[in-house]
């Protein structure tokens, strides 16, 4: 084995504090509309329905998730990566951990190594140190941990290589979370964007998600312009997806690359916009799982993606 395809050790802390780490060899990725190889996804057997955001409240309040058909929901999004040929991992699911099918969010894969978040809610913490154990076991080295204030993962939106839009809501990721990871990516030469959005949304990922190279699928009525002005200035497209889908989650969903998409079936509009696009789109329906707060972006991480 050559010195250049030897896998990158495991370590708790890889980042160079002055800038230049190295890319990972074998993990990691470019951008987020590469090709999909390896995906991370939780395992929802001990998925709880909580109130921990204005929209899982009301579904609570109004008809609480039916655990057994969000498991089956899930089921069927796993079978969407695995049709495509997207290797999937899952960490061991733990009992107290209520929210672990949101893997979006505990850590955040970057071509550097995995960087572990800091959970907002003490119901998730736990979920940060499940993900450092799993990554040892994946053999993934851990780029760094956010240590000033809270950051979570659906705040960090590769929107194309070199750049990331981190979202920053107050409740979950603070402003001090959100520059502390600004200050990294600067230092690696990253162009970072910070975007204020209200709590109510909870993570930037619910309104701007990258469907393909210079594409971008953004909810024009909840997104601040100043943000969708800076995507049309970098030369993305924007597909709207209506505010009503993207409550549901509609703009939640996974780019596996090569003009491929798992979107959720509560997002008409979307699914109308790729397949006239040409995109192949898996169309499942999660509607069960999104009452408990989050869509199919929340429920992924990549873990690799080739070029
Ligand atoms: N990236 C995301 O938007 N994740 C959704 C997380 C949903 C979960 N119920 C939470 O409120 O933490």
């Amino acid at each position: 084995m050559n010195v250049q395809t030897r896998p990158d050790p495991f370590t708790l802390r890889r980042r160079n504090p002055s800038g230049g780490t190295a890319p990972l060899t074998q993990w990691g990725f470019r951008n987020e509309t590469d090709r999909l190889t390896d995906v991370l996804l939780g395992d929802p057997a001990y998925l709880r329905h909580m109130a921990t955001s204005s929209l899982s409240r009301k579904h609570l309040r109004e008809s609480p998730c039916n655990i057994q058909l969000a498991q089956a929901q899930h089921k069927e999004l796993r079978a969407a990566y695995e049709s495509f040929g997207v290797k999937v991992h899952t960490a061991p699911p733990e009992p107290e951990l209520p929210m672990q099918v949101y893997t979006r969010d505990s850590s955040v894969m970057t071509p550097y190594g995995a960087v572990i978040t800091a959970m907002a809610n003490w119901w998730r913490r736990g979920e940060n140190y499940a993900a450092i154990r799993h990554y040892e076991q994946l053999g993934i080295p851990i780029y760094d941990m956010v240590t000033a204030g809270t950051f979570e993962g659906g705040d960090f939106n590769v929107i194309e290589e070199g750049c990331v839009l981190i979202g920053c809501g107050g409740a979950r990721t603070q402003e001090e979370g959100a520059r502390q990871v600004a200050s990294w990516f600067e230092a690696e030469g990253w162009e970072v964007r910070l975007a204020f959005i209200d709590e109510y949304y909870v993570h930037i990922d619910l309104m701007v998600v990258p469907v393909a190279p210079k594409l971008t699928a953004v909810c024009l009525a909840c997104t601040e312009p100043g943000i969708v002005d800076w995507l049309k200035a970098k030369g993305h497209e924007i597909i709207d997806v209506p505010f009503q889908d993207t409550m549901a989650l509609g703009c939640n969903f996974m780019s596996l690359g090569g003009e491929r998409i798992i979107a959720p079936k509560s997002s008409p509009t979307l699914v109308g916009q790729l397949k006239a696009r040409g995109f192949e789109v898996a169309v499942v329906d999660t509607a069960e799982i999104s009452k408990t707060g989050g869509g199919i972006h929340c429920m992924a991480q990549a873990l690799r993606r080739e070029p």
